[in-house]
């Protein structure tokens, strides 16, 4: 019965297409699996598969040998196999190739499997398998370049077996080759090829041998680093680091990348933006990537530019603070500190630094420091004179102040001077009091600074002793040298003034004038008779006696001075005394120093200005010009100046302005300067140390009215106490000059400015000195330091502070320290190092220190109340029981000036009833 091939198949047990296959190969005419075969070709196929089974079984048995066989043939393979990894490569020809060149021939075939169900296809199959898995796919590709024929030399057996397989095995287990099937005579062919091929192989090999060695290049993996013997070379790594360093990169997706990696993204971004721009542009728009210019070697060598002599100049405006300073010089401020020290020069930040100072420190980074300040002596045109041109001047009158101690008698000469000289010779005038007046004295004329009363004595001798070219020193017989002597002895030689004595109130009795000369003495001021060069005129200013010996002397001493001043040129001045007087304005007296003052003169007078509308001397007489050594009141400036203020003489009122408004913004800048806040205590600590006898405070005081002049002095004054004495040495109005500050310095007084501040050269000058400046705006806080400086110089008071009580119960002799009494506190502690008293009966006994403190035997530092301690006495060993020891410490404690007046007040009513009770016991004695 005809059947289609899958129906066959099916019957058959078959796969269908393998049926077409066999079909076709035993030369059935079949197309596909649906092709229908004859009833006699059904029969013939069923036939030869029916057959085919028995032999197979008949077989089975051989079958399962084969199989026995091929697993051997594995294990061998397998064992060959690790043998041959030993092996060198130099033995082609081994056992191991020859696996794998069965491997090979396997590789391209198909392994199919039997129908039947049985075990031994699933036995051929791991046979199969593990045989493929024994020869790793590398090997395998090695064993292609293994020369063909030794391929086809080393397997014939299984290539022998496959005609067997093929002419016996029927439908059962194959090798199916894709290949052509080679037939026996083509095998022949082939192995007589391979043998003449390996024979020429071998010869070529030979030759090889023989031939000189040839580099063959080998791959060697990167050894690890840190490995002993490495060859690669440190850049090689550095390579191949960064080559690995971009991948891991890139794998990683970290944008590690470096610089020129990032620009050619960048510029990779940078397209593509373009391009997608290109779209609705129609063209891609490329910018271009500035590449960043790199030093790429040597090119030329590195010049180390100096800065030019011309521009290694700081400027500063009269001066700067350090932090500026430094700013200006291009360096750190603590370099600067630093680099100052070197020059023993203690700086600090904040610390203001003049402009000569700025010069010293700006050299040491070999700059120079550049004052580009207004140049007020340019402006006015001031010149400095050189000695040969001074020696030429014509001379000049000279000036003479009068100083002294308190009610010596200075007021009393100059009135006398005035009346008997002044008044007497210039019949029918009238003497203004301008603070200064001319006397003649034989060929002389000689110009006395007044000195008006005893609280403004200081501020005018000290503007007296600053223009003065001589002073008289007021003494009286019948006092002797006095504090205010001293100091004014000390200002004289501080300023280099000349000195004559004048020994007053000779007409006095019982005085002593030589105890004069040697108290003078002490202090350098030697008479000529004993061999110094200070003259010393007795005098009696009262009754006029000496008084013209002694301007005598004045002239004579002043005339070998030679005094000399131009009459021309630039004018220069000081001012006396000023004041504002109703109907007539600011009235200032002047004492030309140099040039001619002229009526009508534009005029620069400290911080105010003006012309000088009249000028009029001590007798009232108006003026037109005064020369040098001449003292004038004037009228027309704008303020009243401040006393011993500048007089300048400028070309017109419009630099007068400029020059005034010049100082003002020089004061506003200082008082911008963050200033060193130092206390008076501050300085009284200092002041203490120099171990003065008295305690005296010293202030210069300047204020911006006269009014709050005169109640800072009232105020102050009223500070004084039986310890300290408050003493306005100097100020009034105006502002704080050159001579306060060296008067600051001669005296150790302390400058006060209250609304008021340094003048530009005072500041300076202050600088040098190292002298400070307080400045205030409240009376109170004024008022409130200077109370403090002279809390600070009062001694303090040492009080005792009770802190125990202890009771002797029992004493015991301690060989080398003596007596020890063992007693119990009952009151407070006893601790060591505290004073002590023993007390017997209420009787203090001893009054002194303890000299030891046990509990035990142990020294301890304190015993409180309750418990018992041993108590030993500094050199005192008459302790007996039930005495009492009483401990207390002594405490300083500062005084206030509240102490002081209580204890005054105490002191003046126990004095009182001294006094009442000295004048009952006298009553009584009378009686
Ligand atoms: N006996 C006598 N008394 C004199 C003499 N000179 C001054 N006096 C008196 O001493 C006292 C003080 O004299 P002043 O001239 O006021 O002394 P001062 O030094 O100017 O005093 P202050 O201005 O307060 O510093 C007055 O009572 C004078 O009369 C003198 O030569 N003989």
């Amino acid at each position: 019965m005809p059947m289609k091939i899958f129906e066959l198949a099916k019957e058959l047990n078959k796969g269908a297409l393998d049926l077409v296959e066999e079909l076709k190969n035993k030369g059935f005419s079949v197309r596909n699996h649906m092709t229908v075969l004859s009833d006699e070709e059904v029969k013939q196929v069923m036939a030869e598969y029916n057959s085919a089974e028995e032999e197979k079984k008949a077989s089975s048995s051989k079958t399962k040998k084969k199989v026995v066989k091929k697993k051997t043939t594995k294990k061998k393979v397998v064992k060959k196999a690790a043998a041959a990894k030993a092996d060198s490569s130099e033995e082609p020809a081994s056992e191991e190739t020859e696996t794998k060149k069965k491997t090979v021939v396997r590789r391209k075939s198909v392994i199919r499997k039997k129908s039947s169900g049985d075990s031994e296809p699933k036995e051929v199959k791991p046979a199969v398998v593990e045989v493929k898995e024994e020869t790793p796919e590398p090997k395998v590709e090695e064993k292609v370049e293994t020369p063909v024929e030794e391929v086809a030399a080393s397997a014939p057996e299984v290539e022998e077996k496959k005609p067997e397989e093929k002419s016996d095995s029927g439908f059962g287990l194959r090798v199916v080759s894709t290949e052509h099937v080679k037939t026996k005579e083509e095998i022949e062919k082939e192995k007589a090829e391979a043998k003449a091929k390996k024979e020429a192989a071998e010869k070529a090999k030979q030759e090889a041998a023989d031939a000189p060695h040839r580099f063959t290049p080998v791959y060697i993996p990167p050894e690890k680093k840190g490995e002993e013997g490495s060859s690669e070379s440190s850049d090689d790594k550095k390579v191949s680091k960064g080559r690995m360093g971009a991948l891991a990169s890139m794998m990683s997706g970290k944008k590690n990348v470096n610089k020129s990696q990032a620009l050619t993204q960048e510029r990779a971004d940078t397209e593509l933006k373009s391009y997608a721009l290109g779209g609705t542009i129609g063209r891609p728009v490329y910018s271009t990537v500035k590449r960043k210019k790199t030093y790429s070697g040597p090119t030329k060598d590195t010049e180390i530019t100096e800065v030019k002599e011309s521009k290694r100049v700081v400027k500063l405006h009269d001066g700067a603070t350090s932090d500026q300073l430094a700013k200006k010089l291009k360096v750190k401020l603590k370099d600067m500190i630093d680099k100052c020290l070197d020059i023993n020069l203690l700086i600090k930040s904040g610390d203001y630094i003049g402009i000569q100072l700025a010069n010293e420190i700006a050299a040491l980074y070999d700059y120079r420091a550049e004052n580009v300040a207004f140049d007020e002596d340019k402006v006015i045109g001031k010149e400095q004179l050189s000695d040969e041109d001074k020696s030429k001047l014509p001379l000049r009158n000279p000036i003479i102040a009068i100083m002294g101690h308190v009610d010596h008698g200075k007021t009393t000469l100059l009135d006398h001077i005035r009346n008997a000289k002044v008044v007497n010779e210039e019949a029918g005038g009238i003497t203004q009091h301008i603070g200064a007046y001319s006397v003649k004295a034989g060929k002389s004329t000689l110009t006395f600074l007044d000195t008006p009363g005893h609280a403004a004595f200081a501020s005018m001798r000290q503007r007296g002793a600053d223009v003065t070219d001589l002073v008289v020193l007021v003494v009286a017989a019948d006092d002797g040298v006095m504090p205010q002597t001293r100091e004014s002895v000390k200002y004289c030689n501080n300023a280099g003034v000349p000195i004559i004595v004048a020994v007053n109130k000779m007409d006095k009795e019982g005085i002593n004038p030589d105890r004069i000369k040697s108290e003078l003495a002490d202090i350098g001021i030697t008479p000529e008779e004993w061999g110094g060069d200070t003259q010393f005129v007795p005098i009696s200013a009262l009754k006029g006696d000496g008084v013209d010996d002694l301007l005598e002397s004045i002239a004579l001493q002043t005339e070998m001075l030679e005094l000399r001043a131009s009459d021309k040129g630039n004018v220069e001045g000081v001012v006396i005394e000023s004041k504002i007087e109703h109907g007539r304005g600011p009235v200032a007296t002047i004492l030309v120093q140099s040039g001619t003052l002229k009526k009508g003169d534009s005029l620069v007078v400290g911080e105010t200005f003006g012309r000088a509308r009249s000028l009029t001397d001590h007798l009232g007489k108006q003026l037109s010009k005064a020369g040098p050594s001449t003292p004038v009141q004037i009228l027309g400036l704008d303020e009243a100046p401040s006393p011993g203020a500048s007089v300048d003489v400028v070309k017109n009122e419009r630099e007068a302005k400029k020059i005034v408004a010049n100082r003002v913004a020089e004061r506003k800048k200082l008082e911008e300067t963050p200033k060193a806040k130092v206390s008076l205590e501050d300085f009284f600590a200092m002041a203490a140390d120099d171990g003065k006898e008295t305690k005296e405070l010293n202030l210069i005081v300047r204020s911006d009215v006269q009014g709050s002049f005169e109640a800072i002095k009232q105020a102050v004054l009223a500070l004084s106490n039986s310890e300290v004495e408050v003493r306005v040495i100097a100020g009034g109005v105006g502002a704080i000059n050159d001579n306060d500050v060296n008067l600051a310095d001669s005296s150790g007084a302390f400058i006060l400015g209250f609304n008021m501040r340094p003048n530009t050269t005072a500041r300076r000058l202050a600088e040098e000195k190292s002298i400070d400046i307080k400045t205030y705006s409240i009376i109170y806080e004024l008022i409130n330091d200077v109370t403090l400086a002279i809390e600070g110089m009062l001694d303090p008071d040492t009080v005792e502070e009770f802190i125990g009580r202890a009771e002797v119960k029992d004493t015991f002799v301690v060989p080398k320290i003596g007596t020890i009494a063992g007693s119990s506190v009952i009151d407070g502690k006893i601790k060591v190092g505290c004073n002590i008293r023993l007390l017997r009966n209420g009787k203090i006994m001893f009054d002194g220190k303890m000299s030891s403190l046990k509990r035990f035997k142990d020294d301890v530092k304190e015993v409180k109340n309750g418990f018992e301690c041993g108590i030993g006495l500094e050199g005192y060993t008459d302790i007996k029981v039930n005495d009492q020891f009483e401990a207390y410490m002594l405490v300083e404690k500062k005084r206030t000036l509240d102490d002081v007046a209580k204890e005054e007040k105490l002191a003046a009513e126990a004095a009182e009833l001294a006094a009442l009770e000295a004048e009952e016991a006298s009553m009584e004695a009378r009686d």
